[in-house]
């Protein structure tokens, strides 16, 4: 943590959607830098999801604008420099297939279908060894438990050695020997400068490594916090207790970002 001056890796400005009829985001500005680490926060149905998948090109933006790697969304095509852990997800496909093959086909992008090469089967071992999964390597994903799928699918996004790291909720249903293993994965990923954005419910072990908060409501930003009031979020990550009370602006870090509601402020680094 410190000081993030560097390129942002997400610039999202103004940004709209629709999930079938329903307007999801309502102008949504965030800003991820390289090598820094944000959590998305909110009350469920807030837009964490929606966000993180506009932000993944999986769900079409209906407004505003999306660069990643400070390139616009429509010229961007290097996928293979962003990671994904989804939601609540299972690593098991109902196909069989072991721990070491799921977290392999993390290479896919890297790969572009050429057998394993000598990289490739080093960064499926690093990927395995850094989230405590190097002795089961061989057994079949089915044979896991919820906690051990979530560390493949760590595993599956860390083997493809991405720059940015986009995980949504991937404590859910996680113990705490789980969560710790995250934190730890979480903090070596920083430490190589990858940039990391994830969805969270509670901050828990990760409270440390998170540089700031984005609390949504309703689709949009409500308010950010920095490191100092992230063990309070900790303790109330809904925003039951709002600073300066829910509709006033907040100032934080470089005194530009404005935050009561339609107030975002373009040059934020939200
Ligand atoms: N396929 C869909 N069609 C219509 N509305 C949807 C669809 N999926 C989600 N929504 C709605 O969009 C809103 C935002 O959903 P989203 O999943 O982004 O919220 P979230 O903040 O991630 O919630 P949670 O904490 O429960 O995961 C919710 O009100 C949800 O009901």
């Amino acid at each position: 943590m410190g000081q993030y001056d560097g390129d942002p890796v997400i610039a999202l400005r103004g940004a709209t959607a629709a999930l079938g009829a329903r307007q999801v985001l309502r102008g949504i500005d965030l800003t991820v830098r390289r090598g820094e680490t944000v959590a998305l926060l909110g009350a469920n149905g807030s837009g964490k999801s929606t966000t993180v998948r506009a932000v993944l090109n999986q769900v079409p933006l209906t407004g505003g604008e999306l660069e990643l790697f400070g390139t616009p969304l429509a010229r961007f095509s290097a996928w293979q420099r962003i990671g994904y852990v989804p939601q609540r997800s299972t690593a098991a496909s109902g196909v069989p297939a072991t721990v070491r093959e799921v977290v392999a086909s993390g290479r896919l992008g890297r790969r572009r279908f050429r057998p394993l090469g000598r990289e490739d089967r080093a960064a499926v071992r690093g990927a395995l060894e850094l989230v405590g999964l190097a002795p089961l390597a061989r057994e079949p994903v089915d044979a896991l438990s919820g906690g051990q799928h979530q560390r493949v699918l760590i595993a599956r996004a860390l083997a493809g050695e991405p720059e940015l790291l986009v995980m949504d909720e991937p404590l859910a249903g996680v113990d705490l020997a789980s969560q710790r293993v995250l934190a730890h994965t979480l903090r070596e990923q920083v430490a190589r400068g990858c940039s990391v954005l994830l969805v969270l419910h509670e901050l828990g072990p990760l409270a440390p490594l998170i540089d700031r908060a984005v609390v949504l409501r309703d689709g949009r930003v409500e308010r950010i916090e920095n490191p100092d009031r992230l063990h309070d979020l900790a303790c109330h990550p809904h925003g039951s207790e709002p600073v300066g009370g829910s509709d006033a602006a907040l100032r934080i870090e470089t005194g530009k970002v404005g935050l009561a509601a339609g107030e975002a402020d373009s040059e934020a680094r939200v």
